[in-house]
């Protein structure tokens, strides 16, 4: 098995990189798993306390369930990804069966900052796009998608993610093996990861 992780800030293109990839590649040759799947349960909070939570600390992820996971798919073992809701701040209690593939991509804002699943990635992708490009994505995104508004999404802007992609995530570009420049699309640096992952997979 071959495991991908690409991480990048918030709004940098790591979804659309990944759908991008499996455009075109063998179906069922490529899985994917999604660091939002592994937001910690918060069942235990209300809905205001849940709102407080800073999402872009390392902390707000179960690192433990993602590595778990990730050593199950290694091992061939089937896991059950949990569905999370950018609406609820919290797992949906639903998950999807999710098979072990030949080729694993990991996709998150936090990923390279755990060093065990750091070890466990045998390629690592850093997306970047400038932070006002992420920004203005981010605020379209989280309106027509994850039920925000303006105001909530600038406020957690200045008060949690700018910070935190300033300590945690921009540092992890040492890690990469590969940085996309992705202010525009980005087709040459999608067409190397796929032929890579197309050599694995002959
Ligand atoms: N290179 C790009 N140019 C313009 N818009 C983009 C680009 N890449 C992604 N987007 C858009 O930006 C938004 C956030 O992209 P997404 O892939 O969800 O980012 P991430 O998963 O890193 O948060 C989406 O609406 C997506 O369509
Ligand atoms: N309940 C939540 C959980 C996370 N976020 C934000 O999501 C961002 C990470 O997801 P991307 O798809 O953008 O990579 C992160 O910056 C969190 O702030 C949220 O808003 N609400």
């Amino acid at each position: 098995m071959l495991i991908i992780g690409i991480a990048g800030g918030t709004g940098c293109g790591k979804t659309t990189v990944v759908n991008q990839i499996l455009k075109e590649l063998p179906e069922g040759e490529v899985g994917v798993i999604s660091q939002d799947s592994y937001y910690k349960d918060t069942t235990h909070l209300s809905f205001d306390e849940r709102v407080k939570i800073n999402f872009d600390h390392p902390r707000s992820i179960d690192f433990e369930l993602l590595e778990n996971h990730l050593k199950d798919l290694r091992e061939g073992i089937d896991i059950h990804q949990p569905v999370y809701s950018f609406i609820k701040h919290n797992r949906t209690g639903d998950t999807i069966l999710t098979h072990p593939r030949k080729v694993m991509i990991v996709e998150g804002i936090l990923i390279l900052t755990n060093p065990e699943l750091r070890k466990m990635f045998d390629i690592k992708i850093f997306v970047h796009a400038d932070s006002d490009e992420r920004l203005i994505r981010r605020l379209k995104r989280d309106i027509s998608e994850r039920g925000r508004d303006l105001d909530e999404v600038l406020a957690r802007y200045q008060n949690t993610l700018k910070p935190m992609h300033q300590q945690f995530i921009e540092p992890m570009k040492e890690y990469a093996d590969i940085i996309i420049p992705n202010n525009k699309y980005n087709t040459v640096a999608v067409d190397i990861v796929k032929s890579i992952i197309n050599q694995r997979l002959v």
